[in-house]
């Protein structure tokens, strides 16, 4: 880095900063003069909105580096139309008073060269600069890094820059990876719209940052289409959805919503909890048979002729004839509620022809009187009745006749005791749902009608989803695509995929390309080396995962008084920067608790963001998708204990470490770690 050079840069972000600045003076000015302008009330509210965020956005912006990098293209033909052009890229587009830009967004086309680029495919790119800046505010520009792609320079992974991103200690929240995405994630970043695609990532491969920033650039590209409910983001669990959510906003996207699958589902949280047997049978594919069956099973011979008296005389449809339709908009397979009001479209148009034949043209308003008239509602609600799906729900783990002759031939009879209620209650209205429930009411409610779907549907730790949840997503994304992440060996549920078809399958998405990351960003070389030594019992066919970093430390130790153990560990952790979990089975967790509070240390527990607290006791069973600097496992084998599939979990639990992984257990360890010690 050359001096005079260092010099030029500082003009620069000058000048970059200035015209920020001039950005930010005009999106006020405009905020104050909007009203005026726009035509009418509704217009110049939502212009101010508009301008207002705007200038919100810009204001917070000097906390943050303007602009990451730089591109020189050279005078070859494959620079195209940037022939000798230089461009900075940022998070944002900044641009001068004369509307000349300055930093190109990330996500414009010219960008993908800054991530793609390479010495052998250099896309008309001679030089790519990184920038460095320090992590303190105000933030300065601290240096860059230049690789001549002309002259064959190329550093890879082994940028200096990249490395200090990847092993900054975490504090907070989940931040976003515009200055330092790799190409193979950016090549599903920018992958188009109508392409559904499934990312299978090994722990800390970056499926959750480019799931989020395939949504920020998927908002850029198409803003008008998904301005409205177009993207939704599905992860696990609150706190993994916490964590995430500053990602998006920092991007600029402020309105994607972004939910736990069963937020998704249903407004209320589950109330009740099924055994692990009702849970299995109730997420298993077949019940949307039995759902389907038992929906459909509604719809019943006429019980008779429809009479509708019209003055002096009486319009009729006799039973066969109205049994004929009944037949034909059965036959027509729609939903359920669109076949009632089919149903009732048809009826209302023999009643008009036989009117017609009188010589009478009825019109619109006499239409939709008849279409209300009491005869013809009696006649729907006897052939095709309303359906509410909650009614149905019970009724069908209420009744043991109902549900055999729903499931006859699909669940056997000791699946289908295994759903029934011991206590059903007095009416569907005080149903408690357990949350495999609200995915059967879902299905339910999809068979009546379709649900609102999303252009593009996110969803992050998809291995564990079951069928009936996928199938909950697939109706949403019915006429959009998917960003399907997941590993497989971190698969945990009853029910976690086996293979990525099945589950691509379920989505409705089952020509999906499956793409593998293998190149793990968080997690140390030793402490994934402990990890996979787990994937001989995982059951699943994932590739291993490789680390960027050589950095970190792995300490196991036994340790006959475990709260002790911990404290000492908390202490030792606590002298290094970064934040740090103790996690453990859940009977574990009261005592390291107390252990840790006695000895002075004040702990987060889950579900807590004290941000003034570095030490956060998590349960094994919601360590899913999260990270810190350091982590502390507290007696393994536990973990592998405590479920079915516990060893998966327990590879999610090793995997969470950013810096430093300690292993503490006063009973032998599971036997595919012991080997290591
Ligand atoms: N290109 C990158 N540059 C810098 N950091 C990265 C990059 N890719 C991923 N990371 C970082 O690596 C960590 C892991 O990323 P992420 O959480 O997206 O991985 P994941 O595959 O979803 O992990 P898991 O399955 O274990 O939850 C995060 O801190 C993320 O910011």
């Amino acid at each position: 880095m050359s001096v005079s050079d260092f010099a030029d840069e500082l003009v620069f972000l000058a000048r970059a900063r200035a015209a920020l600045a001039w950005m930010l003076d005009h999106a006020r000015m405009r905020v104050a003069t909007g009203d005026q302008v726009a035509g009418d009330r509704y217009t110049a509210e939502t212009l101010g909105r508009m301008l207002k965020s705007y200038a919100k956005e810009l204001a917070e912006e000097p906390d943050s580096p303007l602009y990451f990098g730089r591109l020189r293209f050279g005078d070859g033909p494959d620079a195209g139309e940037h022939r000798d052009q230089s461009y900075y890229i940022g998070r944002r587009r900044i641009t001068d008073a004369a509307g000349e830009p300055l930093v190109i967004d990330w996500r414009a086309p010219v960008s993908a060269r800054f991530y793609r680029a390479s010495a052998r495919d250099r896309q008309g790119v001679t030089a790519r600069r990184r920038f460095g800046w320090s992590s303190h505010h105000p933030v300065q520009l601290t240096g860059f890094e230049d690789e001549r792609l002309d002259q064959g320079e190329e550093l890879g992974t082994a940028s200096r820059l990249l490395t200090a991103e990847i092993e900054r200690p975490r504090v907070g929240p989940m931040r976003d990876i515009v200055a330092t995405i790799q190409p193979e994630q950016d090549e599903l970043v920018r992958a188009d719209l109508d392409r559904s695609l499934c990312v299978q990532g090994g722990p800390g491969t970056g499926k959750t940052a480019v799931g989020l920033h395939r949504a920020a650039y998927l908002l850029y590209q198409h803003r008008r289409r998904l301005s409205r409910n177009g993207v939704l983001v599905v992860g696990p669990n609150p706190a993994f959805l916490r964590y995430i959510s500053a990602v998006l906003p920092a991007l600029g996207e402020v309105d994607v919503r972004q939910q736990t699958l069963d937020e998704v589902l249903r407004e209320s949280p589950a109330r009740a909890t099924d055994t692990d047997e009702a849970a299995r049978v109730k997420h298993d594919a077949r019940m949307a048979a039995v759902l389907r069956r038992a929906v459909y099973a509604h719809v019943a011979e006429p019980g008779g002729p429809i009479a509708v008296p019209v003055d002096a005389y009486r319009l009729r449809i006799g039973a066969v004839a109205l049994a004929r339709q009944v037949a034909e908009v059965r036959a027509a397979d729609v939903p359920y509620g669109v076949g009632r009001e089919r149903l009732r479209a048809r009826i209302v148009a023999l009643l008009q022809r036989q009117l017609e034949a009188r010589g009478e043209s009825p019109g619109r308003a006499w239409l939709e009187k008849i279409g209300r008239a009491a005869a013809v509602t009696a006649a729907l609600d006897q052939a095709w009745p309303k359906i509410r799906p909650e009614e149905l729900l019970t009724t069908l783990l209420s009744d043991p006749d109902t549900l055999a002759s729903a499931a006859d031939g699909i669940l056997t009879d000791g699946e289908q005791k295994v759903i029934a209620w011991e206590r059903p209650p007095r009416t569907f209205k005080t149903a408690k749902w357990s949350v495999a429930d609200h995915a059967l009411l879902d299905e339910i409610a999809g068979l009546i009608d379709h649900p609102t779907g999303y252009r593009h549907i996110v969803v992050d730790e998809a291995q564990d989803l079951s069928p009936m949840q996928c199938r909950a997503l697939a109706r949403r994304s019915a006429h959009g695509s998917l960003t399907v992440l997941g590993d497989l060996a971190q698969g945990t549920t009853p029910w976690a995929a086996a293979d990525w078809p099945a589950q691509l399958a379920h989505l409705g998405k089952p020509d999906a390309p499956v793409e593998a990351l293998t190149l793990g960003f968080r997690v140390p070389a030793a402490v994934l080396a402990l990890a996979n030594r787990l994937l001989p019992g995982l059951h699943a066919a994932a590739p291993a995962t490789r680390s960027v970093r050589t950095d970190g430390a792995l300490r196991i130790r036994p340790a006959p008084d475990l709260g002790a153990a911990t404290v000492a560990a908390v202490g030792g952790a606590l002298g290094h920067e970064g934040s740090i979990a103790v996690i453990a089975a859940d009977p574990l967790l009261a005592d390291l608790t107390v252990a840790l509070r006695r000895a002075g240390v004040s702990v987060n527990l889950a579900g807590e963001d004290e941000p003034d607290r570095r030490v956060t006791v998590l349960p094994a069973g919601l360590a899913k998708g999260l990270e810190f600097d350091h982590v502390i496992v507290v007696e393994p084998d536990d973990i592998v204990r405590a479920e079915p599939r516990g060893l998966n979990r327990l590879y999610v639990v090793l995997t969470r470490a950013v810096s430093r992984l300690d292993v503490l257990h006063s009973r032998p360890l599971p036997a595919l770690l012991a080997a290591v010690e």
